[in-house]
C-alpha cells in the first residue's frame, strides 16, 4: 500500500541530483503522460541537455515503449530532430537523455506570449514542420503527435520533439499501451498512416491562424466562415482535414504550399 502510495504521489527529481555521476538535473520542465522531464547538464561535457524519466508507476506499463522512444530516437538524425545522448538504467529508475532545444513551443508562443501569425507565415512555418516530417515519412516513420507543444521555434529554425508516440509503418504494433482505442477524431491523430500526421498539421496551421482571430459574434462558425483565406490555404487544410481526398504524400503538401507562398 505505502508503496502504492509514495508512487502516486511521485515528486520530480530535486535540482542538484546526479545520475550516474554524470547528468546533475537542474531544473523541472514538465510532466508528461508517462515521462518527467528536466533541465540537466552534463558533467562530463558541460553541455545543457534535456533528461526524460520513466514514471515509477507508469514502469510496468510504458517500460517497452519508453525504449522504444530512445530506439527511434537513436536511429535518427535530422538537425531538427533532438538526438539521442545516452540511455540509463539504474536502481529502478530509467532515463533518456537528449539534446535540449532552446527554443519555445508554439503552445507557449501562441497561448503563452500571445503571438499572431498571418496567412503567409503560417504557410511558411508549415512549409518548415513538413520538411522535417518528409525526413521522418521517408524513414517510414508517423509522429503521431504533432501538436502545438511538440513543435518548437528556436530563432528561425523549427524542431519536432517527442516521439513518444511515433510507430514505424512496417512494425507490428504493441496493442498493450499505445493503441487503446478512442474516439474517431483521436484515432483520426493515432491512425498508423502519413494521413494521421498530415490530420494534426491541419489543426497546427489551423491554430497559427486562429492567433490573429478576434471573434465579432457570439455565434460559433466552422473556420471557413471565420477565417479569411486564400482558396489555395483552405484547399490545403481541407485535405489536411480529410474533408476531401487526402494528400497522398508529404511532397505533394510541400508543393502545394510553396506554390501558394509564391501567389
Ligand atoms: N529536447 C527538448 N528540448 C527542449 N524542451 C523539451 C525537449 N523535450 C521535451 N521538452 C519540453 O518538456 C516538456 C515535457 O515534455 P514531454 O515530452 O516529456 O511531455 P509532454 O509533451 O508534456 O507530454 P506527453 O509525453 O504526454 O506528450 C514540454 O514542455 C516540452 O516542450
Amino acid at each position: 500500500m505505502l508503496k502504492t502510495l509514495s508512487e502516486f504521489f511521485e515528486r520530480p527529481l530535486k535540482s542538484g541530483f546526479v545520475i550516474e555521476n554524470r547528468y546533475q538535473i537542474t531544473g523541472f520542465l514538465g510532466k508528461g503522460s508517462y515521462g518527467m522531464t528536466y533541465y540537466a547538464v552534463d558533467k562530463k561535457t558541460s553541455e545543457r541537455i534535456v533528461v526524460k524519466q520513466l514514471r515509477k508507476r507508469k514502469y510496468k506499463t510504458s517500460k517497452q515503449d519508453f525504449i522504444k522512444e530512445a530506439e527511434t530516437l537513436s536511429t535518427l538524425s535530422h538537425p531538427s530532430i533532438p538526438k539521442c545522448l545516452d540511455f540509463v538504467q539504474w536502481e529502478d529508475k530509467m532515463f533518456l537523455m537528449m539534446e535540449l532545444i532552446e527554443g519555445k513551443n508554439f503552445e507557449e508562443l501562441i497561448l503563452g506570449e500571445g503571438q499572431i501569425y498571418d496567412e503567409k507565415e503560417s504557410l511558411h512555418f508549415l512549409l518548415e514542420v513538413l520538411k522535417i516530417v518528409k525526413y521522418l515519412h521517408n524513414h517510414q516513420l508517423i509522429h503521431r503527435d504533432l501538436r502545438l507543444p511538440n513543435i518548437l521555434l528556436k530563432k528561425d529554425q523549427l524542431f519536432i520533439i517527442d516521439l513518444g508516440l511515433s510507430e514505424f509503418l512496417n512494425e507490428k504494433k504493441n496493442p498493450t499501451s499505445k493503441e487503446k482505442p478512442g474516439s474517431l477524431e483521436k484515432q483520426l491523430f493515432r491512425d498508423l498512416s502519413v494521413e494521421s500526421d498530415f490530420y494534426a498539421l491541419g489543426h497546427f496551421i489551423l491554430f497559427l491562424l486562429y492567433s490573429k482571430f478576434t471573434p465579432s459574434s457570439k455565434k460559433e462558425s466552422s473556420w471557413e466562415e471565420e477565417l479569411t483565406l486564400t482558396n489555395d490555404t483552405k484547399q490545403i487544410i481541407r485535405k489536411l482535414l480529410k474533408l476531401e481526398a487526402c494528400y497522398e504524400n508529404v511532397d505533394e503538401i510541400i508543393l502545394n504550399v510553396e506554390n501558394a507562398l509564391k501567389r
